[in-house]
């Protein structure tokens, strides 16, 4: 296996022509690409991540080369301008890894940019799984992130609406790739591209067929608060869109399909260019929002109380819940009286349950809601929101708007995140300079509302 690999990578990485014949030299043979394809294709997943480190490993940058080349670069820099150009192209040549001409020769083959784009699905799975040698594979990934990022750009991608007229193949692709609120029938499908819905995605030539990154969008009167109003069986398939009943675009799901185009930055995009189509095609448009899940608060909200239920245990006071709301929750489950609160909350929540109870629920949420708040404005991660929605929205300078209560009392909502939902507004005179802010100093744009709740849960909490 290894002498194959070994044998297979000597013949089709060909060697990088001096920089004085770099372009007297033919372009490697289109076998080559074709060879490699069908070798790596054959290839089972552990041997995938092998060849990928010997490729990254033995046929990238030639270290030495490049060392001699800066120092050469260091002697010219009194001399003249043509002379230190002549002297950086030369370095800038050294520093191309050897296999960036073999990915060239595959991009041009048949079905080869698909392939590349699965390859780095391979490799971005090799980094996550942590079992590799390290910096050469990321260089690897690097290099291919940006000739990706390049033959995926903005310009070169088409913006295709779905229709219940767009192929079947189309259609269903749509409906398998819905990773945010699952497609369940074919009714469910036509809702979807029915009266006052939209569906939008970028595709892209080399990748015919191939929805990357899908949009659903939700026009209605006012921002939507609530998913089942959206998501749920839809009166009249056939109803007639009303222009005056059209206010908003709600962004109420959006997948990206190509585990290899992740960083291309596809969604952000798309985005944007929908909402400049719907500015087109509805010029009084005006309100831009999302209406997004918040997976993870649960999990983040229980490992929180697990947390204060050990310091309670210690005697530190349960400092989430003011000494009332405890008081509340104990008569509202019935508790002995100097039971853990904690733990019966925990279970409370765990169960999903307590939404039934109008008693629970009232005093919940303003617990819920403001705790919510702080998990999104507040909980990080390397300084960026700890929640990824949230990061992605904010990156896209989109402002952390509303909290909506009960606004998806589905099983999976109420499970995933308490049944509150969140909009990201798209204000968009503002977004440009939102998502600097956020890129550059991690700052959050947040109405006055969501600012209100993160104020009360600061005074509630000294966390
Ligand atoms: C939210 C999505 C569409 C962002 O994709 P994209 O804009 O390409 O960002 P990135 O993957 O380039 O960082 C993507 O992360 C995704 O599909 N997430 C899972 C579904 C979801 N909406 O959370």
């Amino acid at each position: 296996q290894q002498g194959a690999m070994d044998e297979l990578l000597a013949r089709v990485v060909a060697p990088v022509p001096s920089y004085e014949t770099r372009d007297k030299v033919p372009p490697p043979p289109e076998a080559d690409s074709g060879d490699f394809m069908m070798f790596y294709r054959r290839l089972e997943r552990e041997h995938r991540g092998r060849l990928l480190e010997r490729l990254s490993g033995g046929f990238g940058v030639d270290h030495r080369r490049v060392a001699e080349l800066c120092g050469r670069l260091a002697d010219t820099q009194s001399r003249d301008p043509a002379t230190v150009l002549q002297a950086e192209d030369r370095l800038r040549y050294a520093l191309t890894p050897r296999y960036r001409q073999l990915l060239n020769g595959v991009s041009r083959a048949d079905g080869g940019v698909k392939f590349l784009v699965d390859l780095r699905a391979d490799l971005l799975e090799l980094m996550a799984s942590k079992n590799h040698e390290g910096p050469n594979i990321r260089d690897l990934n690097g290099t291919l992130k940006s000739m990706l990022s390049e033959w995926f750009s903005v310009g070169l991608l088409q913006l295709q609406r779905i229709t219940w007229q767009s192929p079947c193949e189309i259609l269903q692709k749509i409906s398998q790739y819905e990773a945010v609120h699952p497609v369940r029938n074919w009714t469910d499908m036509k809702r979807r591209v029915g009266p006052y819905r939209r569906c939008y995605a970028f595709t892209h030539a080399a990748m015919p067929g191939e929805p990357l990154v899908v949009l659903h969008v939700a026009l209605t009167e006012d921002i939507s608060d609530n998913i089942q109003s959206i998501v749920r069986e839809f009166a009249n398939l056939d109803a007639k869109e009303d222009v005056n009943q059209i206010n908003a675009a709600i962004f109420y799901s959006i997948s990206s399909t190509q585990a290899g185009l992740q960083g291309v930055e596809l969604g952000n995009y798309l985005i944007k260019r929908v909402v400049r189509e719907l500015q087109a095609e509805f010029p009084h448009l005006t309100s831009f929002s999302s209406l997004s899940p918040i997976p993870g608060f649960s999990s983040w909200l229980q490992g929180l109380l697990l947390g204060l239920s050990r310091r309670e245990a210690r005697g530190g006071g349960p400092d989430l819940l003011s000494e009332q709301e405890w008081r509340e929750v104990e008569e509202a489950t019935g508790l002995a009286p100097g039971a853990p609160a904690v733990e019966e909350l925990r279970r409370l929540l765990a169960a999903g349950e307590w939404l039934r109870s109008e008693r629970l629920a009232l005093l919940l949420e303003p617990v819920l809601m403001r705790l919510c708040a702080w998990y999104l404005y507040g909980e990080k991660r390397r300084g960026y929101a700890l929640n990824p929605v949230a990061n992605f929205h904010l990156q896209n300078g989109a402002t952390l708007w509303r909290l909506n209560w009960r606004a998806d009392t589905s099983p999976r909502g109420v499970a995933g995140s308490c049944g509150i939902m969140v909009n990201y507004r798209y204000f968009l005179e503002e977004t440009a300079r939102n998502s600097g802010l956020y890129l550059q100093d991690r700052s959050i744009a947040a109405s006055e509302t969501v600012m209100g709740l993160v104020a009360q849960f600061q005074k509630n909490s000294k966390l």
